[in-house]
């Protein structure tokens, strides 16, 4: 008899509904026994009829498969909970796999409200997770060190580059990125460097990357994020006795977002089960659940293959199979939205997905003129919502395609101080490829910024090694000058080798060019094509094959936007100004959320407000939240360009629109701009096709394309006048309420947003000038000062004049900042 209920509070449901006082247990007490079976009872209540055989069912292999919001995943956490409460299983013989550790988090905790903290025992984590934990036990079984290394995408690819110089290849020619890619993808396959050798069409470059690569990783007993599954599976099928340990120990596995496993996690599920043992004195094999939808699938290029979720039952013949089609989530109206939507994906299976929630508020859409301005509605809106409907911004969630694009939204938000996150995917101005690239900018602007220009010496990698760097530096030291001037006598440093020297000195005509350039009066936004341009940088990335350096490019894209923005905004600003700029949205950037939703910013009570939540469609898999914005429905954008020309990409897109669409519960907005900048160029961009297939009549258009005329005939082409930068920091600001918040950048919030009587707010163009800045506060040393993020805070110094005035503000827990006043929404008290 197990003790396992020992501490079973089940929190979390309602005490009404179970029976009154627990008895006092022992383990021969029927008592005991029945209240055992009322709280296994208690779980199947709230569940409807599918979902409670889904609970109940055991034995044979189960998919549960169903559209979005249906209740897959709670009846997973139910169905561990109910596992548990019946003694079927113990805690510790749970292994449940959740895509993400968010979702694992949520899990985790929704187990432990059913079931209490017996759910610490229980496996609950993403198969990375599982695999790390199975490794460290066994290392020796595969002859890793127990504190074996992981290796991240970037040092994997620092690895490929040696291995590639050690084969004498040509890392032009075969740069890492690419190789690492490809490695990657036969790893999902479970193809390792001598299966592949084998194999009738490998390429010779690529099998003998591969194989050292692995040997490699092997000495440095590290292993990369691939490997943890590969290597995982192969120590299951070669150690018979380590894999009979594994199924004994796990007898409940169950796997949530199956459809977007791929064909190593698909085995790893099969080792573990023991599906795969047909011997007769094999361990009797555990119990397996999975659950996904098809239409969810949005990991392809990753490996991931519905093929799984299609074929479990070829692959499982006694399976049993569950549909759910109550959505418990969503309205009636974003259901059909994201239903109709969805059904023009080819060779999918039709689902009835239905709820009776009622048919709840249109669908709101809004065509802006640009994504300025489109963030400008998304923040004004979530700003009304919590005045007229009390929404806070913990309920809110904004998503687009890629992460590129949540620097406009971010900018919005820090202006007019609506507290955010951004979830996965660092925020803008943290992410590597900007960071290098502001670092060349500070270092042409700033020859004796050593950090920066030390960030960048070998980066992209042009040959110059930790070693000349050292002496460089020690020289440096030596004659008290900065590494920037030791630089220009490099000729002088002992003991530097003559290649060294040679590739120091390279690098030394490469920022003495890009300096002229800035002297020489080109922009920011020149000057930073010309780094890109000029380093390799941006060659290095476009010519990678991994999706992670696209999106580097699409981000370095963007920085340049933001430099042609502030060029047009400021034609009289240079580098250094830019440069300003951008640390003071770096500065604001990093406040942590908390503080400004617990109220230090704000000054006003903000607790259990939350924070509005941004985030890509992708990471948005298995979330829901109470309003959603989609922006960037545009073609091009969302649909992503890199998928227009590709049918099954084209559908992949569709079902990334699907989740995107069903993770609203009450209100749903969908936005696009009409015209969105990228590489400092602003781009028309058609709807997006998606758009056509959403019923006319559950949308309520805000705004149409009217603006479109408007802006071709405004004639002045994008003179700023819809810039971020440009507007003064009057994210919110209208005419009609301009001046009356100077210096803020913060609207009155609950004037605007009643006066505004969910009107769009006005166009940038043909309201206010490009240059209408708010006017620059006077301020004396001792002032008192209040910042939108930094709160109350005292002038502790002056310098510049005009529109270079600088501030040092004293703000307390903030510390003090140096503040640009033309741009920083400081109000004098
Ligand atoms: N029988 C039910 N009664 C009431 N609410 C339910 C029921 N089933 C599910 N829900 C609620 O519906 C919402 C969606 O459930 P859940 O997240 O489990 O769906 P899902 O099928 O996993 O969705 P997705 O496909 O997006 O992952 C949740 O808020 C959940 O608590
Ligand atoms: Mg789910």
């Amino acid at each position: 008899m197990t003790t396992l209920f020992d501490d079973l509070p089940l929190r979390g449901l309602d005490p009404a509904r179970l029976p009154t006082a627990v008895p006092p247990r022992t383990d021969d007490d029927s008592g005991w026994q029945a209240d055992r079976a009322a709280r296994a009872d208690a779980l199947l209540e709230g569940l409807n009829p599918p979902q409670r055989e889904a609970v109940l069912h055991h034995g044979s292999p189960l998919l549960i498969v169903a559209g979005a919001g249906s209740g897959k995943t709670r009846v997973l956490t139910h169905r561990i909970a109910h596992q548990l409460a019946t003694g079927r299983v113990r805690p510790s013989e749970v292994l449940a796999i959740t895509f993400t550790n968010k979702a694992a988090a949520e899990m985790r905790e929704r187990v432990a409200d059913l079931v209490g903290s017996a759910a610490r025992a229980m496996w609950v984590s993403t198969f990375h997770s599982a695999c790390v934990r199975i490794l460290r036990r066994e290392h020796a079984a595969v002859g890793l060190r127990s504190s074996f290394s992981i290796y991240d995408a970037a040092d994997s690819q620092r690895l490929i580059t040696l291995v590639t110089r050690e084969l004498d290849l040509d890392t032009k020619k075969f740069p890492a990125k690419g190789l690492a890619s490809r490695i990657s993808a036969l790893k999902d396959e479970l193809v390792d460097p001598e299966a592949y050798a084998r194999s009738g069409d490998a390429d010779d470059v690529l099998a003998s990357v591969y194989a050292r690569y692995q040997d490699r990783l092997r000495q440095a007993s590290a292993v990369d994020f691939d490997d943890l599954i590969m290597r995982t599976v192969q120590l299951l099928q070669a150690h018979p006795g380590v894999a009979e340990h594994y199924r004994r120990r796990f007898r409940s596995i169950l796997v949530d977002e199956y459809q977007d496993t791929n064909h190593a996690q698909y085995v790893l599920v099969r080792e573990l089960t023991g599906h795969g043992d047909v011997r007769e004195d094999a361990v009797p094999r555990a119990e397996l659940t999975v659950v996904g939808d098809a239409d969810q699938s949005i990991y392809a290029f990753r490996g991931a293959t519905i093929r799984n979720i299609l074929e479990f039952e070829a692959d499982y013949p006694d399976a049993r199979t569950i549909l759910l089609e109550q959505n418990y989530r969503s309205t009636q109206t974003i259901l059909s939205a994201a239903n109709a939507v969805i059904s023009h994906n080819p060779g999918r299976k039709p689902k009835r997905l239905w709820t009776d929630a009622g048919a709840g508020a249109k669908i709101v859409g809004y065509v802006a003129d640009n994504e300025h301005e489109e963030a400008r509605f998304v923040a004004q809106e979530i700003d009304r919502l919590g005045d007229d409907d009390g929404v806070r911004p913990g309920d809110v969630a904004v998503f687009y395609r890629t992460n590129a694009q949540s620097r406009a939204l971010e900018e919005v938000l820090i202006r007019v101080g609506l507290p955010y996150k951004v979830v996965g995917g660092t925020r803008f101005y943290e992410r590597r490829e900007i960071k290098d690239a502001v670092a060349y900018l500070r270092a042409i602007a700033n020859p004796d910024d050593d950090v920066n220009l030390r960030r960048v010496l070998n980066v992209p990698k042009r040959g110059i090694g930790d070693r000349s760097e050292a002496m460089l530096a020690a020289f440096a030291e030596r004659e008290r000058i900065s590494v920037g001037a030791a630089l220009e006598r490099v000729e002088e440093a002992p003991g530097i080798g003559s290649r060294g020297v040679t590739q120091l000195q390279g690098f030394r005509e490469l920022m003495t060019g890009l300096r002229e350039l800035a002297a020489g009066g080109a922009g920011p936004a020149e000057v930073l094509g010309a780094v890109l341009d000029r380093t390799g940088y941006l060659a290095e990335l476009r010519a990678s094959d991994d999706p992670q350096d696209a999106s580097r490019v699409e981000n370095l894209a963007e920085l340049h936007a933001v430099a042609t923005e502030f060029e047009q905004a400021e034609p009289d600003g240079d580098l250094a100004d830019f440069l300003e700029r951008v640390s003071l949205v770096a500065d604001a950037d990093q406040i942590p959320a908390e503080d400004v939703a617990d109220g230090a910013a704000e000054g006003g009570p903000r607790e259990d407000q939350g924070v509005v939540t941004l985030m890509t469609l992708h990471t948005a898999k298995g979330l829901e939240f109470p309003v959603v914005f989609v922006t960037g429905w545009e073609d091009g954008t969302f649909p992503h360009m890199r998928s227009l020309a590709d049918p099954d990409q084209l559908a992949e897109e569709r079902r990334l629109a699907y989740v995107g669409l069903t993770r609203a519960r009450r209100r749903l907005y969908i936005s696009r701009a009409a015209v969105r900048t990228a590489w400092g160029a602003p781009n028309e961009f058609p709807a997006s096709r998606f758009l056509a297939d959403v019923p006319d009549e559950l949308v309520d258009w805000r705004r149409r394309e009217s603006s479109m005329a408007a802006l071709r005939a405004g004639g002045s082409g994008w003179g700023g006048g819809a810039s971020a930068w440009g507007r003064g920091g009057g994210g919110y600001r209208r005419d009609d309420d301009g001046g009356s918040v100077i210096g803020s950048g913060r609207p009155p919030r609950r004037a605007d947003a009643d006066r505004s009587g969910g009107t769009p707010p006005r166009t940038a163009r043909g309201s206010s000038s490009p240059k209408a800045s708010a006017p620059i506060p006077t301020l004396a040393v001792g002032d008192r000062v209040t910042h939108d993020s930094y709160g109350m805070g005292r002038v502790v110094a002056l310098e510049g004049s005009g529109p270079n005035a600088v501030a040092k503000v004293e703000f307390g827990t903030h510390g003090t900042k140096r503040l640009l006043l033309r741009y920083s929404p400081v109000t004098k008290l």
